[in-house]
């Protein structure tokens, strides 16, 4: 039987893996307070501890769903996002070489510049442009460095019933104010923690039976949308499923990336291609538009 260690459990996707997960073998499912007490160290930033976990479990599969992933802060605190975006990687391949397990990992689409309008393919040349994008780029180098038979997904735009994400502001924001500015020369496809959890356990069940599935893989909802869009989507859907919410804002206005400076840049061209994805897992990754529709019709 399989056991699995699950790392970031109360995360979007970490939350929704605890449930997708569940079927497939023994699931250690550990946040960052886990001790060893209740069955081990689920802290990132424990280095020593996070590889003693890996040695004593000696679990079939690693899933790090654990991430620093406050965009803006990581500008203010690159050690710390370095660390939990990097150097825990590394040490969680460098365990899983040694135990011999497979190792699960999330990226983003922020490895890349963002530049053209096409979507990027998974050997297309990276380039970060904010300090999240480039510690997540050293936590992928750290993992195939190590050698070991892994499994990268890098995703975008990731919301969730549960957890914080850009629809939830938008909704937030549209209640308090009379008017948001959004951008919308940054395109993308946001993806649901549900689809990436539920895709997750597809791959990992062929990737234990057949090696030659490891390796990095766009994994995002299809179709795309800027913020702009996205914004008004979830305004939109919020007002057709709840008419009694009230809604202040009667304007979503679009303004260009120039018009809203944030401490970290973000690339405007985040649309991923997912053609190995498909072609490797043979399953079909719904419009983006599907599941946000699914997330508002359970939180409103
Ligand atoms: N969110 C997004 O838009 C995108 C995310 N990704 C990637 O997907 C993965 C999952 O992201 P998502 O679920 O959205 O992220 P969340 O921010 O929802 O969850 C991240 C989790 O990491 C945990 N964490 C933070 N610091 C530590 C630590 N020191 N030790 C252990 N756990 C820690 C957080 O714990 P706590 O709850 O206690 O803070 C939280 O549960 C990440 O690798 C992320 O980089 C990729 C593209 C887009
Ligand atoms: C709140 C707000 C944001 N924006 C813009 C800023 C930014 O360009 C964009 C998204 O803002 P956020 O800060 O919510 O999203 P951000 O934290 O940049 O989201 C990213 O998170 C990391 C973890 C990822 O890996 C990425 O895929 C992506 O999802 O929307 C507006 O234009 N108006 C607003 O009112």
């Amino acid at each position: 039987m399989s056991r699995i260690l699950l790392l970031g459990r109360n995360g979007q996707v970490g939350w929704e893996l605890q449930r997708s997960l569940a079927p497939l073998g023994e699931l250690v499912a550990l946040d960052r307070h886990s001790t060893d007490k209740d069955g081990g160290c689920g802290d990132l930033g424990n280095l020593e501890g996070l590889r003693r976990t890996v040695l004593q479990l000696r679990p079939t599969v690693i899933v790090n769903a654990a991430a620093h992933t406050a965009v803006d802060q990581a500008e203010r605190e690159p050690d710390a996002a370095q660390t939990l975006n990097a150097l825990a990687p590394g040490v969680l391949a460098q365990a899983a070489h040694e135990v011999g397990s497979l190792l699960v990992h999330y990226s983003t689409d922020y490895v890349f510049d963002g530049g053209g309008t096409a979507p990027r393919r998974e050997d297309a040349p990276t380039g970060p442009l904010s300090t999240y994008g480039r510690t997540k780029l050293d936590g992928e180098h750290a993992i195939t460095a190590a050698g070991r038979r892994h499994l990268i997904f890098r995703t975008s735009w990731v919301y969730a019933a549960r957890g914080g994400n850009f629809a939830k502001t938008m909704l937030r924001l549209a209640q308090e104010r009379d008017r948001l500015t959004v951008i919308d020369d940054q395109f993308g496809a946001p993806t649901g923690a549900e689809l990436i959890a539920d895709a997750t356990a597809h791959a990992i069940r062929q990737a234990l039976r057949d090696e030659a599935c490891c390796g990095t893989y766009h994994l995002a909802a299809a179709g795309e949308t800027s913020w702009n869009g996205y914004a008004r989507f979830v305004l939109d859907t919020a007002r057709t499923l709840k008419p009694d919410l009230v809604i202040q804002a009667q304007e979503v206005a679009p303004v260009p990336t120039s018009a809203f400076p944030t401490p970290a840049r973000r690339p405007l061209n985040s649309r991923l291609d997912t053609t190995r994805f498909r072609d490797t897992f043979g399953l079909h990754l719904p419009e983006w538009q599907r599941g946000v529709r699914r997330m508002l019709a359970e939180i409103l």
